[in-house]
This record gives C-alpha cells, structure tokens and sequence, in this order.
C-alpha cells in the first residue's frame, strides 16, 4: 500500500495553485488590472490603448532574446520527458506571429513603432528578463517566468472575451490574440512543464521560482500601469 501523502508533498505536486491561491492579490492585480477592465467594460482610453501597443512591440522583441535562453536553458537542463522542446518551439512560432501583428496593428492605429521610446516601466521589465538570461539562472526559475508572462496576458484578455462583455469589437483581435483556447492550451502546457520541475526541485530552487514569479507580476502591474499613463 502507498504511504499516504504529506500536505507540503500534495501542494509541491501542484506547486503553482499552490502559490496563485498564497498571492491571490497580487495576481489578481496583474491580470484584472483597470486597464484591463476597461477594455472589458468599453471605456479603454485609446491613447493608453496606443501606448500600450507600442511599449509591448519594444517588450516582446526582448522577450524573444529571453525565450531563446530558456530553450538553451532546456537543452541543457530538461529530460524532456515533457516534451519541452516542443511547446518552447510552439511559443516562439507563437512569438514570431505576435510581431507581425504589432507591425500591422501599429500601421492600422497610427502608431509609428519606429518612433517608440521604452517608458521606464518597460525598461525595468526588460532589465529584469536579461537578469535571468544569465547562465547562473537555472531552467527551472527561467520557465517559471516564461510561463508567468504569458499566463497573465492569457488570463487577463481571455477576461474581457466573456460572455456579457462590452469590449469594442475594435479590440476584439487583440482579446482574442492571447485570449483564444489555443493559447490557453498552450499556457496550460509551460504549467505542467513548471508542475513537474517544480516537484522534483531543491527548497533553494523553489523559493527562487517563486520569487521570479512575484517579481513577474509586480512588473505587469507597472507595464499596465505605465500603459495607462502612470509611469
Ligand atoms: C508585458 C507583456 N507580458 C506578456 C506578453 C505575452 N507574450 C506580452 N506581449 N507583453
């Protein structure tokens, strides 16, 4: 018969509810942002709406260097038993698309992205992903950011995709952009990824991935902030 399990064994299964359940206020304000909620209630300022569209082109051309590293990261660290590869390749297709389509969101709104000065927020964010392309940062810490990244833009537009919503259908592409069930999916697949090191990780590299995850969301936080014109 199996010994039954420990609470700290049942939470480390399932590490990441486990931490979105102990900072459920700070996630929540990252991904139920004003910004946010705006867009969902139809009373999005379009001038925060253009700011925030030009400061994320300039943040997601970083985040494909950051990207990049965690696949570097997981060739050398993962037995891939997850299929990691597959899903980091999957994310930077994914990446690639997400450029395209700034480029032709920018031209659609009059947003000139060649003109676009990273706002300090911006900056702050970016600095913050080269910190963790260092090759002293482990896979495990790296993918719990990658996968905290994406998860607070899929849950925060997949928000304003509801049922009863008022988004404009003007924003309706970029709600579904990173609110459509492919990208749940995909999202899903970096959680079990994370999941799965996480249960087998040393105390040190846990409390480093959980802070890497705190600091994640402290830093969308100031990106929407900076979006709506407060930073
Ligand atoms: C700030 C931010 N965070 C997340 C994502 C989703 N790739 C993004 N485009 N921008």
């Amino acid at each position: 018969m199996q010994a039954k399990k420990t609470r700290e064994e049942v939470q480390k299964i399932n590490m990441i509810d486990t931490w979105l359940k102990k900072h459920r206020l700070i996630y929540f304000g990252a991904t139920r942002h004003p910004f946010i909620l705006s867009i969902r209630d139809g009373t999005v300022n379009l001038s925060s709406f253009k700011t925030w569209l030009g400061q994320d082109y300039i943040f997601v051309r970083a985040f494909v260097s950051f990207v990049a590293s965690v696949l570097i990261k997981a060739s050398k660290e993962s037995d891939d038993s997850g299929g990691d590869m597959e899903v980091l390749l999957g994310g930077m297709a994914a990446l690639n698309d997400e450029i395209q389509w700034f480029k032709i969101e920018a031209s659609k709104w009059g947003v000139q992205l060649s003109d676009i000065v990273p706002q300090k927020a911006n900056k702050d964010y970016c600095r913050f992903l080269e910190s963790l392309m260092s090759s002293e940062v482990k896979y495990t810490m790296a993918i719990t950011a990658f996968w905290a990244i994406e998860a607070v833009y899929q849950q925060s537009f997949a928000h304003c995709l509801e049922d009863g919503t008022n988004t404009p259908s003007d924003l309706q592409a970029t709600c579904q952009r990173w609110g459509n069930d492919g990208f749940g999916q995909y999202c899903h697949s970096l959680k079990q990824i994370v999941n799965r090191r996480l249960a087998k990780a040393s105390d040190d590299e846990i409390k480093k991935a959980e802070v890497a995850l705190l600091d994640v969301l402290e830093h969308e936080v100031e990106f929407w902030n900076m979006s709506c014109g407060g930073a």
